[in-house]
């Protein structure tokens, strides 16, 4: 899209439109079209999206389409796709999708010699040229960490080739508890830092080597592996160049985990399983890419997600994963959501003159109902709701209990949409809350890859409407460059009273 006078106009006209629309009630929606269900739900990769009790209908997303045409969405999704600049303020591309195969041939080229890379020293590992390995201490921070945090801990329940621990946080208490256990002599260490330059994932790679060199480990450094997109860093830490993975500067760390971010995934569940959840994930792009607007599941979402946050002032919304083994789900796509979408300028530096993304938060059904579906059932905030569950558990433990979550999971829904009238206004439930409902067939590689794409392509979307840039991330810079200030006794002069005090109190 360009910025050009006749485009904001068509986009400032389209928005209108869709601010002054007056939604009826979801029920209302139900009764007026008997098709509803077949509308707004879409069966994608072994996953159903059912958008049906939200308050989306065939004209609210005929508005949506008309904005989408405004701001260019086609056009944007074709730059992704094609591997062209769409992270403008840093000048890159958003190369994810080639990590899948569906990225511009080039970029899939990378992408693939770079997994052919990782797959020969996965292999190495595996034939013990790092002696007997039992156990990976993966090391990274938010990118570099949660998705493969979240994949083992969802599909490796059932046991997994290395004991994968993780470990992010500046914290000795983090890296006391990751190594519980474990026996230096077969860890392996990897370190994954895209950049090679985070203060954490530094600190915890020094302790990681203080662990192994105080355990009597001949070469701590020799069990070490790096994956990063700035392999002179890496080298320039002591780490052997036949030891670092590589990837491409143009993956983003948030949309990492395909990349070679993924060696611990491969590591802990095999190789078929990492390419399992690159299928998957290709699998829902190639939905994302083809599928007409109005039938599209990234792009219905995102524009239910625009709706409450525009119109009806909806500044947070709320996914519970009605399964325990998706419990990272909600840390991993706060990151995802939050750090590609909570800017306040458009993607050409001018001040955005709406709502940024909504703030994400959640939980794990049925434990949350017990503890905050209070509020969204009667609060006075509007908070749209996703549920997340899985059709089939044959591991389960006990099968009557997966029944009785699913079936908690779809009341839920129902009941914030009905709501229930009685005399004792304390009693009564407004209803005509919008909830979403993702219903995984099964839960294993390839639907979850599918799954965290249909995330990915949801965000890229709400982005694209507003008209920001999603691959950007310059608001967490501020914040690293104070705690190094904070650090050097000359610079801490010129901070606040409060902070000075505080500083002092700490005797740091
Ligand atoms: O992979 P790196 O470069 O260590 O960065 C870790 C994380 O830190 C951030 O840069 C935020 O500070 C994230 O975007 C990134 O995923």
């Amino acid at each position: 899209m360009s910025d050009s006078p006749k485009a904001k106009a068509d986009s400032d006209a389209a928005w209108s439109a869709i601010e002054d629309f007056d939604s009826p009630p979801i029920e209302a929606l139900f009764a007026a079209e008997p098709d509803r269900v077949e509308k707004l739900v879409t069966d994608v990769a072994g996953i159903r999206f059912d958008w049906s009790k939200t308050h989306l209908d065939k004209d609210l997303v005929d508005l949506f389409v008309a904005l989408a045409d405004a701001q260019g969405l086609k056009e944007k999704r074709r730059a992704l796709f094609a591997g062209e600049v769409v992270n403008a303020s840093e000048g890159r591309s958003a190369t994810h999708v080639a990590e899948r195969g569906e990225g511009a041939p080039e970029d899939n080229d990378l992408a693939k010699a770079f997994r052919g890379r990782m797959r020969s020293l996965i292999d190495a590992i595996e034939a013990e040229a790092f002696g007997e390995i039992d156990a990976v201490l993966h090391i990274g921070i938010g990118g570099s960490a949660l998705g493969p945090a979240l994949i083992v801990d969802a599909l490796g329940r059932g046991g997994t080739r290395l004991d994968l621990r993780t470990v992010a946080n500046i914290d000795g208490e983090a890296m006391d508890e990751a190594l519980i256990g474990l026996d230096p002599g077969t860890t392996l260490i990897v370190a994954v830092s895209k950049t090679f330059s985070t203060t954490e994932t530094l600190s915890n790679l020094e302790s990681a080597l203080d662990w192994l060199d105080g355990a009597g480990i001949e070469d701590p450094m020799a069990q070490v592996i790096a994956v990063t997109a700035n392999p002179d860093k890496a080298i320039g830490f002591g780490i052997d160049e036949t030891r670092i993975l590589p990837f491409s500067e143009n993956v983003g760390g948030r949309y990492s985990l395909w990349s070679s971010v993924g060696v611990s995934i491969a590591l802990a569940l095999g190789w078929d399983a990492y390419e399992a959840l690159l299928e998957g994930a290709a699998e829902m792009d190639r939905h994302f890419k083809l599928a007409p607007l109005h039938e599209n599941a990234p792009v219905l979402a995102a524009f239910s997600d625009l709706y409450y946050a525009q119109n009806r002032g909806a500044e947070t919304r709320a996914l519970f994963a009605y399964d325990e083994r998706l419990r990272l789900l909600v840390p991993y796509l706060q990151q995802l959501v939050m750090e590609s979408n909570g800017k306040s300028v458009t993607a050409e530096g001018q001040p955005l003159q709406r709502n940024t993304s909504a703030v994400l938060w959640g939980g794990v059904g049925t434990d949350a109902q017990h503890a905050v579906f209070q509020l969204l059932h009667q609060g006075s905030h509007l908070v749209p709701l996703e549920f997340v569950a899985v059709t089939e558990n044959e591991d389960s433990q006990d099968p009557r209990q997966h029944r009785q979550l699913l079936l908690n999971a779809f009341a839920q829904g129902a009941a914030l949409m009905t709501g229930r009238d009685h005399d004792d206004p304390a009693r009564a439930y407004p209803g005509d809350r919008p909830s979403a409902t993702v219903l995984l067939d099964r839960l294993d590689a390839r639907t979850l890859g599918a799954l965290i794409a249909f995330y990915e392509h949801r965000t890229f979307v709400e982005a694209a409407l507003l008209g920001i840039n999603p691959f950007d991330q310059f608001g967490v810079e501020l914040g690293k460059e104070m705690a190094r200030a904070v650090d050097d006794p000359e610079a801490r002069g010129e901070f606040d009273a409060s902070t000075r005090a505080l500083i002092e109190k700490a005797e740091l």
